[in-house]
């Protein structure tokens, strides 16, 4: 595939991952994108994960002919993008290889040698020359490793965006961008806002026409569309107007509750209710949704005096990244002393910018009359 008419892509298409980065089921399978540079200097830009050495190695060979590469950049040294270095540099004695310190770091960590004799280190600012292109590093900590750095090419006007508007899913299958990129953002490098925001400021002095990254479709068009969509997630603010109410039940009470209220959200009109067993979704989806939508329902058992454990993991995923600037509410079930609500409460008290609603269902065992009514008022609220 020709990215530009120097710039090509090598990269490998994954159909046989059971869970990436040892968590996320991807129904699309994965791609690890690398790319080749050919100008006087010929660069290769990060190498893939290991089960697709020999489809890569073959790739830039096909490139190649003759030629051997000059450089190996590698931007990011997490496994699915660097397991491969040393095989590269073990079959192409003379090449370089181009990095941060820290990646260098982890490098000798992985294969036993940074390379001493045949190393370039780089930093924010570095940029190196390969005739026509001329390549400038910036750092890109906790995007989402700390050794990171994205590549420009001041030539093509193409940004190797590392991690950074990467997506889940395979380049051989068509799918709609957004939803499988902030699954992938959210359950990945939603911790690092911060950074990420960083990030975008320094991309934002820089002429971008296209952006290449280590997964997903390489972006040629709209990037206004990707850009601000990475800066409203870095940020922390929801995407859409809408009421995701996330639960567990172990005997279906609670579900009738939460059922009950997503029938009265829906036919009060509200746009988006979107609900989550949590103990059968998949995680990843469900914490995306928490992120994208501005309102927020927890509801569940008490469990041997506490909450029950998919919805403390399920909390516990949203504060570590980061959880904010949203409305929760609670709806709890206990049998003889209910205290999930202040358990669950209790989880977000070091969150940022969170309303709480007034209204809080509370059921003791079943629906009654008077946790109906306390569900009517929540979904008035609620639609305010
Ligand atoms: C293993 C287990 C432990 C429970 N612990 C408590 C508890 O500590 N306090 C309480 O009030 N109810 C407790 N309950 C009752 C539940 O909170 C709840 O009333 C019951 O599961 C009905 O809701 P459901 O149909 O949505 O599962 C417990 C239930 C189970 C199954």
């Amino acid at each position: 595939m020709e990215i530009t008419k120097d710039i090509k892509y090598v990269g490998v298409n994954d159909h046989d991952v059971d869970l990436f980065e040892g968590q996320y089921v991807v129904p699309n399978g994965m791609a690890y994108n690398s790319y080749v540079i050919l100008d006087e200097k010929i660069a290769v830009m990060d190498t893939v994960d290991a089960h697709f050495k020999q489809e890569w190695l073959d790739q830039i060979r096909t490139l190649l002919g003759d030629r051997h590469p000059d450089y190996l950049i590698i931007q990011h040294m997490e496994p699915d993008h660097s397991a491969n270095i040393a095989a590269f540099m073990e079959l192409y004695q003379d090449t370089t290889v181009v990095s941060s310190a820290k990646a260098f770091t982890m490098m000798k960590q992985f294969f036993g040698t940074d390379y001493p004799e045949r190393q370039i280190v780089i930093k924010e600012g570095s940029t190196l020359s390969l005739g026509r292109h001329t390549l400038a590093f910036v750092a890109a900590p906790l995007v989402h490793w700390p050794e990171v750095m994205v590549t420009y090419d001041t030539c093509d006007k193409v940004l190797f965006s590392a991690d950074g508007f990467g997506k889940f899913g395979a380049l051989d299958v068509e799918e709609d961008w957004a939803c499988e990129a902030r699954r992938y953002y959210i359950g990945i490098v939603g911790k690092f806002g911060a950074q990420v925001q960083n990030l975008l400021k320094k991309a934002a002095a820089l002429d971008i026409q296209t952006i290449c990254p280590l997964h997903g479709p390489i972006l040629k068009e709209n990037l206004g569309y990707y850009l601000s969509l990475y800066n409203t997630w870095s940020s922390y603010q929801p995407e859409d107007d809408g009421i995701v109410l996330a639960y567990t039940s172990v005997y279906g009470h609670t579900k009738e509750a939460v059922d009950l209220l997503a029938d009265r959200l829906r036919e009060k009109g509200c746009a988006h209710v979107v609900v989550h067993d949590l103990a059968r979704t998949d995680m990843a989806e469900a914490v995306e949704d928490a992120f994208r939508y501005s309102k927020l329902v927890l509801a569940t058992v008490t469990y041997n005096g506490g909450i029950f454990p998919y919805m403390r993991d399920f909390i516990e995923h949203l504060t570590d990244r980061n959880y904010q600037n949203r409305t929760v509410a609670f709806m709890e079930n206990g049998s003889w002393a209910p205290t999930a609500a202040r358990g669950m409460k209790s989880l977000l008290e070091n969150s940022k910018n969170l309303t709480f609603a007034e209204h809080t269902v509370r059921i003791l065992s079943a629906l009654s009359d008077e946790s109906r009514a306390q569900v009517d008022a929540l979904a008035d609220e609620l639609c305010q």
